[in-house]
């Protein structure tokens, strides 16, 4: 936990000479002022971050965290929970959304087991940081121990760390677990405040009429396990997700390491929630990229104060909104590196005289 403090406690605010340089060049850009919108607040933001400009077109990774939840057993999703070790072939092999996306957008994928329910050969190619083989069924019980919601958010710390070294300036949050809506939700309600009810939707594809038997088992589990809604650690622990929990130490780590991190649906969103629970200094370097289909998803950018800027009905995680959403970051970039000022391409706006 000292650790996780004292990362926290690194955390800087954005670099406002950066940021100020950025803006006075894309107002000098053959265009209206301002008229490029939120590409010009995504190129301002990068450049505050890495405290340059003009920011370079930045390095890329979308990390993807897996682990299985004990709550299946309750029948909250519509897939067998072996679908979690399934889909780690298929990122293996390079044939899920989040392959062909990231591909699209040049990140790089990083799969990390971090608590799946079986045994990966120690030569597959993903990083074997497994805590322990899934949760336990909270509607019964606390999802995992503190000692384990801590070691999976170090996990993500430690994953940062090694990103930041290789000069990555930009993280993406993926992730893959049968049944992480469902902890999604129980965060997103314990967090936010609102009703169960109002943060449950259908996650991976149950049928409407499941939708009302999922909110009684996140209630059940909340009133069962009582996480305390001041220590999202806690929260993470009792009604969490090894791999949400291993997403919220990635977000606390790239904010302390000056990289931008890129936010994709729900479930990404709740792991950003319990990371902001622990310090809002997070906030400046959060991008949220996308609106997720789920209820929840817009009860939690409310809380965070984040404005999606795709809006796709897109409803499968994996990261895949995410990285997305960097193929439009780097053309905010581009914009800075390759548009000519008014002095360069001899424009010169007329005074309106309006
Ligand atoms: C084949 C398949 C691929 C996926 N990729 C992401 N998810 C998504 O669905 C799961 C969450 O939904 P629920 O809580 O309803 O299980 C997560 O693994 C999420 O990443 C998938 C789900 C399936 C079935
Ligand atoms: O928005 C998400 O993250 C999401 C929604 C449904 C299923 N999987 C992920």
């Amino acid at each position: 936990m000292e650790e996780i403090k004292s990362l926290i406690a690194s955390i800087q605010p954005l670099n406002y000479k950066a940021m100020a340089t950025t803006l006075k060049r894309l107002d000098d850009l053959t265009k209206p002022v301002g008229s490029l919108g939120g590409l010009e607040k995504m190129a301002c933001q990068l450049a505050g971050i890495r405290g340059t400009f003009p920011p370079a077109l930045p390095r890329k990774a979308l990390v993807l965290m897996a682990a299985d939840h004990g709550v299946t057993a309750e029948g909250v999703a519509a897939s067998p929970p072996a679908v979690t070790e399934q889909m780690i072939y298929n990122f293996i092999g390079g044939g899920a959304a989040i392959n062909v996306l990231s591909r699209h957008a040049n990140a790089d994928l990083i799969v990390v087991d971090v608590g799946v329910k079986c045994d990966f050969p120690p030569d597959l190619p993903i990083m074997h940081c497994k805590i322990r083989r899934g949760t336990d069924n909270m509607r019964q019980k606390a999802a995992m121990s503190r000692t384990d919601a801590i070691a999976a958010i170090k996990v993500g710390i430690t994953m940062v760390e090694t990103l930041a070294s290789q000069g990555y300036a930009v993280i993406g949050l993926g992730e893959m677990g049968i049944g992480n809506t469902t902890a999604s939700s129980a965060i997103a309600s314990v967090l936010t405040g609102k009703p169960v009810s109002e943060v449950v939707g259908k996650g991976g594809g149950i049928p409407s009429e499941r939708v009302s038997h999922k909110v009684q088992v996140v209630e059940e589990a909340i009133a069962h396990n009582k996480p305390n809604p001041q220590d999202a650690i806690d929260v993470l622990a009792k009604v969490g997700g090894l791999e949400i929990a291993a997403m919220a130490g990635v977000v606390l780590a790239a904010a302390a390491n000056r990289i931008m991190l890129v936010i994709d649906g729900f479930i990404s969103s709740s792991a950003v929630l319990a990371a902001y629970k622990l310090s809002n200094r997070i906030k400046p370097y959060l991008l949220a990229t996308h609106l997720s289909e789920e209820p929840g998803h817009q009860a939690i950018l409310d809380i965070v104060g984040l404005t999606p800027f795709l809006q796709l009905n897109m409803c499968l995680g994996e990261g895949t909104g995410g990285v997305l959403g960097m193929t439009v970051l780097d053309a905010a970039v581009k914009i800075l590196h390759e548009m000519a000022t008014f002095e360069e391409a001899k424009v010169f706006p007329v005074k309106s005289n309006l």
